[in-house]
């Protein structure tokens, strides 16, 4: 049963209008579902991998509708964290819910994420070390030209 549950959802985006899974009422949608949902008279947000149409909370934003039509289509989870929305902002959410984001599309979407980290703490990390290492050459070389002068 639960295979089989799990087959749905695996096929929820063979094709049009099969883009929802039957498993539950739950519905579940591609990156590539919601990519399209990018204008103004139409706005999908991910938000935790959950799915909002806020078409209509647009004019209602307090923000403004330009940040969310920035994020449209995609995933606003970090610019949502990053304001620091109020509990009411998250209470809010739950009316413009229209479903989950589909496993698959979680996973690509956490291993992107993983690998923008990587690569920042990566260049990070290299320019740390190579300031540390020109630290210790500098002392190094201050010791040997003290020391030739004082011998
Ligand atoms: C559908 C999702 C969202 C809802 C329901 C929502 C709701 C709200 C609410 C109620 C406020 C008033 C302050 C508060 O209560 O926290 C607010 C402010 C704000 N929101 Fe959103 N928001 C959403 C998504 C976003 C996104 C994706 C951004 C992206 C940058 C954003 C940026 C802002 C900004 C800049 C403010 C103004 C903060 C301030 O002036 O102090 N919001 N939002």
């Amino acid at each position: 049963m639960g295979e089989e549950a799990n087959d749905k959802l695996l096929n929820a985006d063979d094709g049009p209008g099969n883009e929802k899974s039957a498993v539950e009422d739950v519905k579940y949608y591609t990156l590539e579902d919601i990519r399209v949902h990018n204008m103004s008279n139409d706005t999908w947000l991910i938000i935790h991998e959950k799915v909002y149409d806020i078409t209509s909370f647009l004019e209602e934003h307090p923000g403004g509708e330009e940040v969310l039509l920035e994020q449209a289509g995609a995933d606003a989870t970090e610019s949502f964290e990053d304001v620091g929305h109020s509990t009411d902002a998250r209470e809010m959410l739950e009316q413009y819910y229209v479903g989950e984001l589909h496993p698959v599309s979680a996973t690509h979407l956490a291993s992107f994420d993983f690998c923008i980290k990587f690569s920042s703490l990566h260049n990070w990390s290299t320019w740390l070390i190579s300031a540390v290492a020109a630290a210790v050459v500098g002392v190094v070389y201050r010791y040997f030209i003290f020391e030739h002068k004082s011998s």
